[in-house]
């Protein structure tokens, strides 16, 4: 039974864990606490960058002899393997710690195994002590791990009434600049931010994160089906960050651009769930629905956070029949999106274990309709719109029971808007 002061421990791991996101990448974030026999804290430490010392290393180097007989409170289960580091484990025998409290099980084949060797050596071993938390702040590492896919993260910023561009086409800013500061955060956090082709005609967005102190710049990745968002010019292409752009198998690829080719998401499965999307009648249509509108070029991505050019041509879902034309008889064509189980697997064999999905509806609705949304943070501004595109498209949800069921983890005032944190309920665990 963990104590007072261990508990209190873990959650100074948690804060401290939570100082590596963005910096550790493709390893875990960690954070450590050790105390001495008295239970008063010793060393503290966190893991700060793959490749460098351990958390637990950390910890035990801050504490000195003062480890010995002490306990070491961990966020994840220590480690049991040389990696490019040594074994955790086998540095908290060294350092004579008598007990170890961790949160969380290592699933990774290679260095799981650290408290059965602690254990062995006849350490005392408790396992699970606010292990939703540890979890929590580790969710993007714990679910590449676990799916063999990128953790992703749904962004949006819309208005109260759920509008992310007005009607017209007008343009300004949806939410404040506290929210936007936020959203560079969220960037910096992850290993790539992936957009659509609609989102980058329109925006033209630079997709950096801006603001954050060491922060690496993430991949920015582009859907772009048909090959013709990204041209010479674009704005994710004019710094030394890394960008990729996916285009459908046989799409021609912009020279002296990295260019994924991917296939289509496959119709007969997704027939029922790709979102109907009536094309803006332009060359080269948008693939999330959007439709291409120059934007005037300033300093901040005005990605979704204003009430975006894109909203004026927005076609989503079958328009209503001109008066006096014949009724459709047959239905729109399913939008051909680019397979999105096919796009994670390519970004997690390049070591991308964070998404930051930023847009349009479109992409986002063919993300959800995979089940490929582990996370979604709305940035909700209070003003209403009345008409203009939904923050979502499709989804794959056309009946009630079908409501994709959210857990709020989070509710945080930011200047005047909100932001909502949820979490995707596990199937079946949730009846309203
Ligand atoms: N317990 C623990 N503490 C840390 O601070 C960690 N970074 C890890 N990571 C585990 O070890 C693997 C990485 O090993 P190298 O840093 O490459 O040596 C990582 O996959 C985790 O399983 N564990």
């Amino acid at each position: 039974m963990a104590t007072a002061a261990e508990a209190a421990a873990m959650r100074r791991a948690v804060a401290l864990a939570a100082r590596g996101l963005g910096f550790t990448s493709p390893n875990p974030v960690v954070g450590c606490v050790v105390l001495d026999a008295t239970g008063e804290t010793v060393g503290e430490g966190y893991h700060q960058r793959a490749g460098g010392p351990h958390a637990e290393v950390h910890a035990l180097r801050a504490a000195g002899e003062r480890a010995r007989g002490g306990t070491a409170v961990v966020t994840l289960e220590p480690c049991n393997h040389t990696g490019r580091t040594g074994p955790c484990a086998q540095a908290l025998l060294d350092a004579g710690i008598a007990r170890v409290v961790y949160a969380v099980a290592d699933p990774t084949p290679d260095a799981t195994g650290g408290a059965a060797t602690l254990r062995a050596a006849g350490v005392d071993v408790e396992h699970g002590l606010l292990a939703d938390e540890a979890e929590t702040v580790n969710t993007a590492w714990l679910t590449s791990v676990r799916t063999g896919r990128p953790h992703v993260t749904w962004k949006y910023a819309a208005t109260l009434d759920g509008r992310v561009a007005a009607a017209d086409g007008s343009s300004r800013w949806i939410t404040s600049a506290a929210s936007r500061a936020d959203v560079h955060r969220l960037r910096a956090e992850c290993d790539a931010v992936v957009v659509g082709s609609g989102t980058q005609r329109a925006d033209d967005p630079h997709l950096a994160a801006r603001g954050i102190e060491g922060a690496a710049q993430p991949l920015r990745v582009v859907v772009d089906t048909h090959g013709t968002a990204v041209r010479p010019g674009a704005r994710v292409l004019d710094d030394a960050a890394p960008t990729l752009v996916a285009v459908a198998e046989g799409v021609e690829p912009l020279p002296g651009v990295a260019t994924l080719h991917l296939p289509y998401a496959d119709q007969n499965a997704d027939a029922e769930h790709l979102p109907y999307v009536e094309r803006a009648p332009r060359a080269g249509g948008n693939d999330d629905g959007t439709s291409a509108r120059p934007g005037t070029e300033d300093d901040e991505d005005r990605l979704e956070h204003r009430f975006t050019a894109s909203g004026g041509a927005y076609r989503a879902q079958r328009p209503a029949p001109r008066p006096g034309s014949p009724t459709p008889q047959q239905p729109a064509q399913p939008a051909r999106g680019l397979d999105i189980h096919a796009l994670l697997a390519e970004l997690h064999a390049r070591g991308v274990r964070s998404v930051l999905l930023e847009g349009g509806p479109t992409l986002a609705g063919a993300f959800v309709a995979a089940g490929a949304v582990d996370r979604v943070v709305g940035y909700l501004a209070p003003a209403l719109l009345g008409a203009g595109p939904a923050a979502l498209t499709g989804g794959g949800i056309t009946t009630i029971t079908e409501a994709l069921r959210l857990d709020v983890r989070e509710c945080v005032a930011l200047g005047p808007d909100l932001r909502i944190t949820a979490t995707v309920a596990a199937p079946g665990t949730k009846e309203h």
